[in-house]
């Protein structure tokens, strides 16, 4: 009898062991496939699948470890995000939603994690289009204009339409703790998770941020006008000793339909130009990205060519690289601007020392014959010189220690690891990692030479 029992359970087991060695684990599917955002500025456009698409940095971030989505057969996520009132709808269609050991994602609280209250039901989206339409308007009409431009180059700075109306582009500066503002900002923070990488919002009671907001001004023949909303900034005024202040650019996004149409470039404009009326000690600009960067450096060049002050130290470090051989100890000196230099343009145009030192050598490489093998043969020892000098920590290195950056799978831009040596001695091992170092020191040597060349052609072209 228990014989039987027992084979008869054994039978059951087997059973359960086939089932479960059959059942199809679920594999999920990424956010990033299966998630689609459209940016719609009416009610016709909602539903429609050919419409303007936005491509995130990464949805899977804001679904769990793996960036998968569980439980759904067939999953459709397709999102209508309104560019009048910044209200979003998510259509979700799926064939079946099981729980296949995994779980069944809940979309509708992933979803929320990125949107907020900006998420609406249909047919309350819908109706943001008539309630909400003057939104923009009725909010940004009470900032203070801080320059008007046109984005066509032969008007100055509006556009004549054929219904009699015109189009004028304006940046407006406001205080982001008024109330109003702070809610319209929270609206905009979704567009800022989904294209700003590494992007987290920011404190709307806090009275030291200020948003900058580009805009279209569409104003009628009758003299009504309303407002569309194409990119902002966010800057954070920071306390400085003794009696200054520092602005630092935290975030700036121009809406994807309207990039590069020199909206982001009018933005980066209109801060420079409040830190130099303000008198602010210098303006940074938190984490660039690395389009952020280059248009930011096409612009500081473009400024710094203009400025009489640094133009002898630019002729003299240029004249010298011209000569036939330039030792090893006046490259360092010749790889850095002259601390007064440093001083005025940052005094001046508030431009910061590193952003300066990138700046640099865009303006030397401008002042030289880059066919001449010789000259540029100086020119990039020049750069090799700083950086060595830069990467290596000469203090702790005399102590038998070696201070390294090496890249790491973080996204971060740099990891430091310091190698200690016994006994002041450099080991097998230091002695590795200095030709490592040697052979990244090259590396990023040639990808500065390149950056330069990029940034330098583009500044000539769009000086001729
Ligand atoms: C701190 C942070 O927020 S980092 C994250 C930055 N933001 C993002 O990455 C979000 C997604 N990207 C964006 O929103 C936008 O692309 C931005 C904000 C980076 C740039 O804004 P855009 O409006 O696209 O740039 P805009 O059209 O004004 O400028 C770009 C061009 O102006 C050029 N330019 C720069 N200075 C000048 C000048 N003084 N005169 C004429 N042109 C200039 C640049 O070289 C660039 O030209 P190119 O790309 O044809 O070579």
């Amino acid at each position: 009898m228990a014989l039987k029992q027992k084979s008869g359970e054994t039978a059951r087991e087997a059973k359960k062991r086939r089932l479960v060695g059959f059942a199809k684990t679920d594999e999920g599917v990424e956010a990033n496939k299966c998630i689609k955002i459209f940016l719609v500025s009416s009610k016709d456009e909602v539903g429609a699948k050919d419409g303007f698409c936005i491509d995130p940095m990464d949805l899977n971030q804001f679904f769990g470890e793996d960036g998968k989505i569980y439980g759904y057969k067939d999953l459709m996520i397709n999102i209508w995000l309104s560019s009048v009132s910044f209200y979003a709808y998510a259509d979700i269609s799926y064939a079946s939603a099981v729980d296949g050991g995994k779980g069944i994602t809940d979309l509708k609280l992933a979803l929320q994690d990125i949107f907020g209250e900006a998420l609406l039901e249909k047919i309350d989206f819908l109706q943001t289009f008539s309630t909400e339409s003057h939104c923009v308007r009725s909010i940004i009409s009470a900032g203070t204009v801080l320059r008007s431009y046109s984005i066509n180059e032969d008007a100055e700075s509006s556009d004549n339409l054929s219904d009699g109306s015109f189009i004028e582009h304006q940046v407006v500066r406001m205080e982001l703790c008024s109330l109003p503002v702070g809610l319209l900002y929270s609206r905009l923070v979704p567009l800022t998770f989904l294209l700003i990488d590494g992007s987290s919002p920011i404190d709307v009671t806090d009275s030291k941020w200020d948003i900058y907001f580009a805009v279209k001004k569409i104003q009628s023949q009758t003299g009504d006008y309303d407002l569309r909303l194409l990119g902002f900034a966010t800057v954070y005024r920071f306390y400085h000793h003794p009696e200054s202040t520092r602005l630092r650019l935290s975030q700036i996004l121009v809406l994807p339909p309207y990039q590069g149409e020199g909206h982001g470039r009018r933005l980066l404009e209109a801060v420079n130009s409040v830190a130099i009326a303000e008198n602010v000690y210098d303006l940074t600009v938190e984490e660039p990205s690395e389009y952020l960067q280059y248009l930011r450096s096409c612009f500081d060049t473009l400024r710094l060519l203009d400025f009489e002050p640094i133009k002898p130290a630019i002729n003299s470090v240029a004249s010298l690289l011209r000569t036939c051989s330039v030792s090893k100890k006046s490259c360092k000196s010749l790889a850095r601007p002259p601390t007064h230099a440093i001083d005025t343009v940052r005094q001046k145009l508030k431009i910061n020392k590193i952003q300066f030192l990138r700046c640099w050598d865009i303006l030397i490489y401008l002042n030289l014959n880059s066919k001449d093998r010789k000259i540029m043969e100086n020119f990039k020892a020049s750069i090799s010189t700083r950086l060595q000098s830069d990467v290596f920590d000469k203090d702790t290195k005399s102590k038998g220690k070696l201070l390294i950056e090496v890249p790491n799978d973080y996204d971060h831009d740099m990891t430091f690891v310091v190698y200690c040596s016994q006994n002041g001695e450099e080991s097998d091992c230091l002695n590795g990692a200095q030709a490592d170092l040697e052979q990244q020191l090259n590396k990023l040597v040639d990808k500065q030479l390149e950056d330069i060349v990029e940034i330098a052609e583009k500044v000539s072209s769009l000086r001729s």
